[in-house]
């Protein structure tokens, strides 16, 4: 990354899913401007190369940091726009594919990887009903005794320098945030999954260093998401 880990100064991500629209009257400039502290422009299902560049081409010319996160390797896209990738690696996917085999893959057919570029996100997916379990096979039945020991495997023993804990389409349980939390040291927590107001995303950021929003952006609108900027940044 330019600024090497620019992550630890942030407390809210906007994550914009390209395979999903957005409330009427609303543009990505909006969101842009909900003072989020970056964008990670991404989703599991339904996403190509094209409706990748269209996100982030209409957040281009707005002042946030954009980041691509892609589900797989034919998905990168090559824009100057981007500050960087931020490439999933999933701790307790049933297949070694999503923890390093997709990543092999892309460096063997990718010639020249922007490395200063890229960074790996560690994931601990939790909520066995999105799309991100069942398209990595994620274990998770995993008490907060688990969770805290795969993010400090990962900060520890794979030099993470982002540990996620996933719920994607629902909130999630504070103790095992507040475990994983406390199992990390320079690592960055980040957590998404169900936050859908003030109350809900302060309730994250007090355990995690930063909270990422979703499906919100695409489901309410920018109010909805600036009351979540604001807890971020009162928790
Ligand atoms: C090596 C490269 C370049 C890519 C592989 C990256 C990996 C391991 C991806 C697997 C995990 C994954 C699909 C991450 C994408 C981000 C994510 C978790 C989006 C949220 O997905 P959901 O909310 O479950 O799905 P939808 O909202 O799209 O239905
Ligand atoms: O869509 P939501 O439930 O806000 O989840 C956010 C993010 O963690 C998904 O990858
Ligand atoms: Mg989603």
């Amino acid at each position: 990354m330019t600024a090497e880990t620019p992550w630890e100064e942030w407390d809210h991500i906007l994550k914009i899913d390209p395979d999903k629209e957005l409330p009427d009257g609303i543009t990505y400039g909006d969101l842009c401007a909900t003072g989020t502290d970056a964008i990670e422009v991404g989703g599991t299902m339904g996403i190509t190369e094209e409706n990748m560049e269209a996100v982030v081409d209409a957040c281009a010319e707005h002042d946030v940091p954009l980041y691509q996160e892609p589900s797989s390797p034919d998905v990168v896209i090559d824009n100057r726009a981007l500050e960087g990738y931020l490439i999933p690696t999933v701790f307790n996917a049933g297949s070694p594919f999503w923890i390093t085999g997709a990543h092999k893959e892309w460096v063997r057919i990718d010639n020249g990887l922007d490395w200063d570029r890229t960074a790996t996100e560690a994931y601990i997916v939790m909520n066995p009903d999105a799309d991100v379990a069942t398209y990595t096979e994620a274990d998770c039945d995993l008490d907060a005794d688990d969770v805290a020991a795969y993010a400090e495997v990962a900060e520890r023993m794979f030099g993470q320098e982002i540990v996620y804990v996933e719920y994607s389409g629902m909130l999630g349980d504070e103790d095992i945030v507040d475990a994983a939390s406390g199992a990390v040291d320079d690592a960055t927590l980040f957590y998404g999954g169900g936050i859908h107001d003030y109350d809900s995303a302060y309730s994250m950021a007090q355990y995690a260093d930063v909270i990422v929003v979703g499906d919100l952006a695409h489901d309410e609108g920018v109010d909805a998401v600036r009351e979540t900027v604001e807890a971020a940044n009162d928790a």
